[in-house]
């Protein structure tokens, strides 16, 4: 298992060309948040825009609408009961994010099929939270895409077939293979499966146990796989070691990490993570 440095940062966070616009730096469609859940979608869809994604869209139950904007501007509405819209949000996307707070009713249902249902391997599918557990009940085919999982050791037994107390390296590489996805299992020093490698998280924080922590780093691995999608599986890797490497620096002087202070703390951190030279690493700018 190799252990994840800032080197992932100073790989993928470069400096942005001057020629460009925003549309250079891709869209991101998000898709969750029923009436209960709306929370989750809202937390995921700051983590994209604060990553920098280009745009970001995010599909939610209608009575999310305003509390979305009051939040967050930046993001553009859409209702995910609106089959066709979603359809043709889902092509535009260069990243989709599908799952937080989506919830498991049957609404919920036929509206990730109808998002599994456009996806094309051109695009990032970030799959998250209930699409994951979903999935795993109704025994839905994993759409086209480059597949990104990001389960929590629940969400990764009832995917994998895999119990909590016995998901071992080699157990999970070995279904890992068989979905031909990256697997990022959240945890305490989270595990990141992909096709040629483990890669483990050496930080992170117990200040991170509280409600939404998933969700932020799904919509983050959204707006770095959209934003920096010619190098998308080292941009997983960045999103998963900055999540945990800006709530540490929180952690310093707060005794929890609120789920929206780390991508309130993205634009920041990523300035100086573009700043980073080989000589210098993160502590170096505390
Ligand atoms: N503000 C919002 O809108 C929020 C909305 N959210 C959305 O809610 C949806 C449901 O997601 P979920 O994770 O809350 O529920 P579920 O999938 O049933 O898993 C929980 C069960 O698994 C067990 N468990 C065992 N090990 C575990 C582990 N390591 N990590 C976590 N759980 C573990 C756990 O055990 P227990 O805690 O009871 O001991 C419990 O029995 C999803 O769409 C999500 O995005 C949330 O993000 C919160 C904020
Ligand atoms: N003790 C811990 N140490 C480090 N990270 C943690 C700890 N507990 C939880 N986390 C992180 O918090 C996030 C929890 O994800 P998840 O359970 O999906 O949250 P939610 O669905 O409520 O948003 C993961 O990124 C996980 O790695
Ligand atoms: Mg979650």
């Amino acid at each position: 298992m190799e252990k994840l440095t800032d080197q992932i940062l100073k790989e993928v966070i470069t400096p942005r060309p001057e020629n460009s616009f925003k549309g250079t730096f891709g869209k991101v469609t998000l898709v969750g948040g029923n009436r209960n859940f709306g929370g989750a979608i809202i937390m995921a869809s700051m983590a994209a825009v604060c990553a920098g994604a280009g745009l970001v869209t995010t599909a939610t139950d209608e009575s999310n609408s305003s509390a979305l904007h009051s939040q967050l501007p930046e993001a553009m509405f859409a209702d995910f009961t609106n089959s066709e819209q979603v359809a043709s949000l889902i092509h535009a996307a260069t990243s989709v994010v599908v799952g937080p707070g989506l919830g498991d009713d049957e609404i919920s249902l036929q509206i990730l099929k109808n998002v599994f249902a456009n996806t094309s391997d051109q695009q990032n599918v970030i799959i998250d939270g209930s699409a994951i557990t979903l999935m795993a009940r109704e025994g839905i085919d994993q759409p086209l895409g480059n597949i990104i999982y990001t389960p929590h050791e629940m969400e990764w037994q009832r995917l994998s077939g895999i119990k909590i107390g016995e998901q071992t390296a080699e157990k999970n590489k070995a279904v890992q293979e068989k979905l031909g996805a990256t697997v990022v299992l959240k945890k305490h020093h989270t595990e990141i499966y992909t096709n040629d490698q483990i890669y483990q998280l050496p930080i992170g924080t117990p200040a991170q146990a509280v409600g939404g922590m998933g969700d932020t780093l799904a919509g983050m691995v959204g707006g770095f796989t959209a934003e920096f999608n010619d190098k998308a599986d080292k941009a997983v890797l960045a999103a998963v070691y900055a999540h945990s490497a800006i709530a540490e620096k929180i952690a310093e002087s707060q005794y929890i990490v609120l789920p929206h202070q780390i991508s309130r703390a993205l634009p920041t951190f990523m300035k100086k993570m573009e700043k980073l030279d080989d000589d210098h690493h993160i502590g170096f700018l505390n």
